[in-house]
């Protein structure tokens, strides 16, 4: 195994220090470390953070490898800063057995890329009707302990309520796709302003408002572990702070576009900006922003959908929903935030890597620790070619805007995955 000495990085935002990394671990920290062993690495102007930790993503494997791979995906994932991801169920055979779970855990391990996490089914076939194996998933070889129905919302709250009891007994958590059905029929966008002049069906904020409502009661009566996928309304940030004011066990997440981008983005008719839960407005977005700043939204994840060229460019009403988000979070992020370097890796490591319960992830670049960390290059400015993307599909919402940040190299257990902002395999 090579080691590595990273001259002169700064370690999330501190002044620039020297790093050893040895035997799959971070050996020194300190100013002027000598190796005459290490391949050395010119830190200058770089940043360090813990490998990025993606709390929803989407692999299509199996089932739709012609749009991911759990190889491609890991790999946009290592570009994109990450070191472990957490893959959504909605596979085709769904993630609702021990099987899947381990075969998608074990493609992980082969790729040999980011750390893959599955996520299993909370009910068998993502249907609705009757709750999937947990026990057996979180006891196989993937130790599942995220479960989510996403693309879907558990709706049944007789359902959801004995998920959240079942998951208790080994600290699991439900992670929710909050979206009451019966009021986002035939829906392809924000309903507002922009939807009634463009004569597009309406998904109405309180869809996604009333489930949050709804689940942070039941959690709190059953005191259960809730996760909030993709949160995008005003409104469902001032009902988690209520939950949270009140001491509910609710964690929540933010995607990197509705950090970024409105409603208005669908007046250009491009299926690129169709996404669930939709695009939402100017105000959503200041919400949204403030919340994370504060905590009541303490992560980004990236829920990254890729899709397939037929699935994205065709008639709006046609197309599937979703854009992609490994390769580009960290630049969305720098964007949104500034060089706010201790809440990065707050949002983005250290906090997904407990809500997911992800040993030796999520912990800041010092002796001891597991090298799952990443360089950033603060300074640097890139266009976006969405040819150039390592994702198998397409779909990024920022093609040709020139964004702030590279990441330099990545670091899975003291093995580069990126080196000089290439994947090294
Ligand atoms: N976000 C999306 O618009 N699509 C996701 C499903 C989901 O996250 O709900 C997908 O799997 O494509
Ligand atoms: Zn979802
Ligand atoms: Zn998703």
């Amino acid at each position: 195994m090579t080691a590595y000495l990273i001259k002169s990085v700064s370690v999330v935002g501190a002044a620039p220090t020297d790093l050893l990394i040895r035997d799959g671990v971070v050996a020194e920290a300190g100013a002027g470390l000598t190796a005459p062993d290490a391949t050395v690495l010119d830190g200058t102007g770089l940043v360090a953070l813990p490998g990025l930790v993606d709390l929803h993503t989407h692999l299509r494997e199996p089932g739709r490898e012609d749009a991911e791979t759990v190889e491609s995906g890991s790999r946009a994932a290592a570009l994109g800063g990450y070191t472990a991801v957490c893959a959504m169920a909605n596979t085709s055979p769904v993630a609702d057995t021990a099987g899947v779970v381990e075969q998608v855990w074990r493609l992980g391990r082969e790729a040999g890329l980011v750390d893959v996490q599955p996520i299993g089914a909370v009910t068998v076939g993502l249907a609705g009707g009757q709750l999937a194996e947990l026990g057996a998933m979180a006891d196989s070889a993937a130790r599942v302990r995220i479960f989510s129905d996403d693309g879907h919302c558990v709706a049944d709250p007789k359902l959801m309520r004995r998920a959240l009891e079942y998951v208790k007994a080994f600290d699991g958590v439900i992670a929710q796709h909050a979206e009451e059905p019966r009021l986002t029929e035939g829906a392809q966008m924000h309903e507002g302003e922009v939807s009634t002049r463009l004569g597009l069906t309406g998904w109405p904020a309180v869809a996604e408002e009333a489930i949050i409502a709804r689940d942070v009661l039941l959690a709190e009566h059953v005191g259960s572990r809730l996760h909030v996928c993709h949160v995008s309304t005003a409104g469902s940030v001032e009902v988690l702070r209520h939950a949270k004011a009140r001491g509910v066990k609710v964690t929540a997440e933010v995607t990197p576009h509705h950090l970024l981008l409105t409603d208005a983005k669908a007046e250009t008719y491009d299926p690129v900006y169709k996404v669930n839960p939709p695009l939402r407005t100017a105000t959503d977005v200041a919400a949204l922003r403030a919340a994370l700043a504060e905590g009541v939204i303490d992560i980004i994840a990236t829920d990254h959908a890729p899709h397939a060229v037929e699935d994205k460019e065709c008639e709006w009403a046609y197309a599937r929903p979703g854009m992609l988000g490994l390769e580009t979070a960290l630049s969305i992020a720098l964007d949104v935030l500034g060089p706010q370097w201790d809440l990065i890796a707050e949002r983005m490591s250290r906090a997904p890597a407990r809500i997911a319960g992800l040993d030796g992830h999520g912990a800041d670049p010092a002796p001891g620790v597991p090298a799952n960390l990443t360089l950033v290059d603060p300074a640097a400015r890139r266009t976006i070619e969405p040819a150039e993307l390592a994702s198998r599909s397409r779909n990024t919402p920022y093609a040709r805007m020139a964004l702030p940040g590279r990441i330099v190299a990545t670091f899975l257990r003291g093995e580069p995955t990126v080196l000089d902002g290439k994947a090294t395999k």
